[in-house]
């Protein structure tokens, strides 16, 4: 294992907003790699015969670098499972899923595996931190888990750090800090390599309001400042009003794709689909 970088010293507001950085942006090695994720008619089905569950059925849709789209939907429509296909995490049973020239299903688990690794970046809320490693080992967990990924970029590990609140506890162990705190390290984590691409599951579900507030105008950050494609699974209709666009899945279909829109006029759209 290699020894991790210094801690960034940075202001600890928890409500700061990532700015641009362009000197950021150059040095990365993924950021020049922008890609459009698109699924073609995708399907993907549990069990057989009258017991046959299609959780995504026929979907089709792009999405572009530099947007943030929401996913909702009522509770079984299939937001986790189209997430999972579109993250290589799962594969279809008819369709494909492709990231600017890479055909996922053509892909080795292994090759899937790294690609995971180098151009995603996943925020959970069933989330993982290492006991045994510091805070800041935590967020350079990419970094230490493979020789081949470029090293962080002190810019943006700084501004995560800062954005996520994690200055005052960079040198502590996971089992001194709550559990907010280890999501927001998690968090971190899934960020600092500047993936293409990334997936968030209900990103707000655990923290509390201020935190989640912050997490979400992290992630609306990405997309314009990074040109990060960020795909957010939600139920809470003020997160998704942060979209760029809203995308309505109801039993295993895509419902309605909408620009941006407002919470009030989502909590109606979910209320009239869990009624349907
Ligand atoms: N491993 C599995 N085996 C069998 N059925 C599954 C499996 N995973 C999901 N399903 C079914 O597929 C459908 C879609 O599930 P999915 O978890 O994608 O929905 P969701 O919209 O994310 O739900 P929620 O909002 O409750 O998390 C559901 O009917 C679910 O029961």
């Amino acid at each position: 294992m290699t020894s991790p970088p210094t801690p960034a010293s940075a202001p600890t507001s928890p409500s700061a907003r990532i700015p641009p950085t362009p000197q950021a942006r150059e040095s990365s090695t993924y950021a020049s790699v922008r890609r459009l994720l698109r699924a073609t008619r995708v399907s993907r089905g549990y069990g057989s015969g009258h017991g046959r569950v299609a959780a995504v059925d026929d979907v089709t849709v792009d999405f572009d670098p530099g947007t943030l789209t929401a996913v909702m939907g009522p509770s079984g429509s299939g937001k986790s499972t189209l997430m999972h296909l579109l993250a290589g995490l799962d594969r279809p049973s008819s369709g494909g899923v492709t990231l600017g020239d890479q055909d996922l299903n053509a892909l080795s688990d292994d090759d899937l595996t790294r690609l995971r690794r180098d151009a995603m970046g996943f925020v959970f809320q069933a989330f993982t931190v290492f006991d045994d490693l510091s805070v800041a080992e935590n967020v350079d967990v990419p970094f230490r888990l493979a020789r081949d990924v470029a090293p962080a970029d002190p810019q943006w590990r700084a501004h995560l750090i800062d954005a996520l609140d994690l200055a005052p506890l960079l040198a502590r162990r996971p089992t001194e800090i709550s559990g907010g705190q280890q999501q927001r390290v998690a968090i971190a984590r899934a960020l600092v390599h500047r993936p293409s691409v990334v997936f968030a599951d209900e990103p707000t579900g655990n923290l509390d309001l201020a935190t989640g507030r912050s997490v979400l105008a992290l992630l609306a950050g990405l997309a314009p400042t990074q040109g990060c494609t960020v795909v957010m699974v939600t139920h809470d209709p003020a997160a998704a009003a942060v979209a760029d666009r809203v995308l309505v899945l109801a039993d295993g279909r895509l419902v309605h794709d909408l620009p941006r829109t407002d919470a009030a006029t989502l909590s109606q759209l979910m209320l009239a689909e869990v009624a349907r």
